[in-house]
């Protein structure tokens, strides 16, 4: 024998204040919502024309709501409710008269999902209903066709209780339309206090096509401000930024106006104005059909938009079944590209029209056109023309810097650039800082909007093939110092060399190569390690025998003249240790505990002789 399922009323609708609304408050919402519906469906009715179908029309008639008496009520003149109805529609969780044959919704409508009603439950132990169907047909007072003066359908009663039951009575009702009557429950009656209705009714509402009260007081008035008509642009702006102040808070940077034709959906970006981090996830405030949906909405647009805050009307976008989020389906996903391109073209428009702007734009949300700039060539050429980077010829944008150095060098660190700038610069190679967010990969794609563009990393081992040699004379006698200089530093695994280099004021230069770096961090790892690793890095170690790491003496640097021409060889050994030490310091090499004791040891040697060194006899 096939059975019928029960439905533990207490427990759906514990289900649905737990885990599908965020808030008891949503009770207003499905209330306003459904005799918003009942008022599209009436109207309907009158005019079949103009509604189904994609784009359909929604709203038209009156919501009165009344907050008297210790109760709440939704007064509207929509469609109304047969008895056979409300039997079928109100009493049965999960029906809905909003969907086609199909079961898909009807785009006319706001609800879709035939659970709405009992959000109601979230406040009220009780839901009255009296409601008396405009449809043609029935028989009201006992006798008639429906078509004669006193015909139409009756009026009836339907109280539904929490606990599972309902009961459904003759009423008095002389209008088609429906009232929906709640008593707040012990602990919701703040939730049914007039101001808080009013609130509610203004924050869902507020935008809706029909023309709805709270106690007498109008909610509903000009529909979406982005749609108002005004004299000029200028004024139209300054309403449209005071609508921003009033909703996110904020005066925006600029108004873009959205538009996607495909999910019915009209309304603004607001471009912030002050920096926010790229990890702020957008939320925006989004309307179904004229109905808030939520205020917080993400992933409305692609992420790399994080500077901009929405207020859209979609007509054809789904809701959850909470109503509360936006569904992901294909739809959405266009809309989102299509809301993406158009905040692209305003920027781009703003680059071509108006410069002065889009430097302060770009002082703002820098990090997000960077971030754009990565798959989108449109922002690469932005970035290129009016971003600017830390360059050894100062800061400057990479556009001008490739006019200026057609065989120019990028480092990925923003130490490795502070370390190589001056130098690098002296020797005429030009060199940019890649070292900040997202730079690297900038640069490395700008092939991609210019075919000439060349722009190498730096292997900083190759600026010594920039450097001078000294003449074979100078060589020759700087040879034993070259040996001692070498002896001194052979513990901690780098060569000495000398070269004739700007800056002068550079006594030496420390440079590795980016394989000499990995063998060193190879060696860290090493010692580290215990036997098992240390084992197995060590072969590594082994497979890259790869230069050294140099010490490259400036021989253009008096200080460093006088240290090669010094005879004591105890005293060069503590000198290029310094200038070792110094090297690594003033390039912000990360120091090895060798290293650092080799700086401590050639500190205090130095300072040692500089206090024996005997006083000259004519002091004495
Ligand atoms: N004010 C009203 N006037 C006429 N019919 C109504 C009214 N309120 C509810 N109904 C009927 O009751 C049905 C169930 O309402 P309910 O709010 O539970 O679901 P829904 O509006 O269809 O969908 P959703 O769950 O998405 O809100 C509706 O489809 C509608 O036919």
């Amino acid at each position: 024998m096939e059975q019928a399922f029960q439905v533990d009323l207490r427990g759906v609708v514990d289900l649905l204040s737990r885990h599908l609304y965020s808030s008891p408050r949503v009770y207003l919402r499905e209330l306003l919502q459904n005799a918003v519906d009942a008022g599209t469906a009436r109207a309907s009715l009158d005019d079949p024309s103009a509604f189904g179908g994609a784009g359909g029309r929604t709203g038209g008639g009156r919501v009165r709501i009344e907050t008297g008496g210790g109760a709440l009520r939704v007064h509207d003149d929509g469609i109304g409710l047969t008895e056979d109805e409300v039997h079928r529609l109100l009493a049965t969780i999960g029906r809905s008269s909003k969907r086609d044959e199909l079961g898909f919704a009807r785009s006319d409508f706001l609800g879709q999902f035939g659970i709405g009603l009992l959000s109601a439950f979230l406040v009220a132990d009780e839901i009255e209903v009296v409601t008396r169907s405009a449809r043609p047909g029935g028989a009201a007072d006992g006798g008639g066709d429906g078509d004669g003066e006193r015909g139409g359908h009756a009026a009836v009663r339907w109280i539904g209780n929490a606990s599972g039951h309902y009961r459904v009575e003759p009423a008095e009702r002389d209008e088609p339309g429906t009232t929906v009557t709640l008593r707040p429950r012990p602990g919701a009656s703040d939730l049914m206090a007039p101001a808080t209705v009013a609130d509610l009714a203004r924050t869902y509402g507020g935008l809706l096509p029909i023309d709805l009260t709270v106690d007498g007081t109008e909610i509903t008035g000009e529909g979406p401000p982005w749609r108002a008509s005004h004299p000029d642009p200028a004024r139209r702006r300054r309403a449209l930024d005071a609508y921003c102040r009033e909703v996110f808070g904020f005066d925006p940077f600029d108004v873009i106006d959205l538009d996607v034709p495909e999910a019915g959906l009209s309304g603004v970006a607001f471009v912030l104005p002050q920096a926010v981090p790229p990890t702020a996830r957008g939320a925006h405030r989004v309307y179904l059909r004229r109905m808030l949906l939520a205020e917080n909405v993400e992933g409305l647009l692609p992420e790399w938009s994080f500077f901009v805050r929405c207020v859209v009307d979609a007509g054809e976008l789904r809701p959850t079944a909470s109503r509360e989020a936006l569904f992901e389906d294909e739809l959405l996903d266009s809309t989102r590209q299509a809301l993406g391109e158009r905040v692209r073209q305003w920027l781009v428009g703003l680059a071509e029209t108006d410069p002065s702007r889009m430097r302060a734009f770009l002082r703002l949300h820098q990090l997000g056109v960077k971030a754009m700039a990565l798959h989108d060539d449109d922002m690469l050429r932005i970035v290129d023309r009016w971003l600017e980077f830390e360059t050894s010829a100062g800061p400057m944008t990479l556009n001008e810097f490739r006019r200026r150095h057609s065989d120019a060098r990028f480092v990925t660190g923003v130490d490795e650039f502070r370390r190589l700038a001056a130098v690098a610069g002296a020797q005429g190679v030009g060199l940019v800082n890649g070292g900040y967010v997202h730079d690297s990969e900038i640069i490395g794609r700008l092939p991609a909007i210019d075919p000439d563009a060349r722009l190498r990393r730096l292997e900083p081992a190759e600026l010594t093939t920039h450097f001078g040699v000294v003449d074979p004379d100078t060589e020759l006698r700087l040879r034993p110092f070259l040996a001692a200089a070498q002896r001194a530093v052979e513990r901690l695994g780098c060569e000495v060399v000398v070269r004739d280099f700007d800056p002068a004021s550079l006594p030496a230069l420390y440079l590795t190569s980016r394989a000499a770096q990995h063998r060193a961090e190879l060696e860290e790892a090493r010692e580290l390690a215990d036997d098992l690793w240390s084992d197995v890095l060590g072969a590594l170690g082994g497979m890259s025998a790869a230069d050294r790491p140099q010490l490259v003496l400036n021989h253009r640097n008096p200080l460093t003249r006088r240290i090669a021409s010094l005879a004591d060889p105890a005293l060069v050994e503590v000198a290029v240790q310094a200038l070792y030490g110094q090297a690594l310091l003033l390039g912000h090499h990360p120091l090895r505990p060798a290293d650092s004791a080799v700086l401590n040891r050639s500190f205090l040697g130095l300072l040692d002789w500089a206090v024996h060194t005997p006083v000259p006899e004519a002091d004495q």
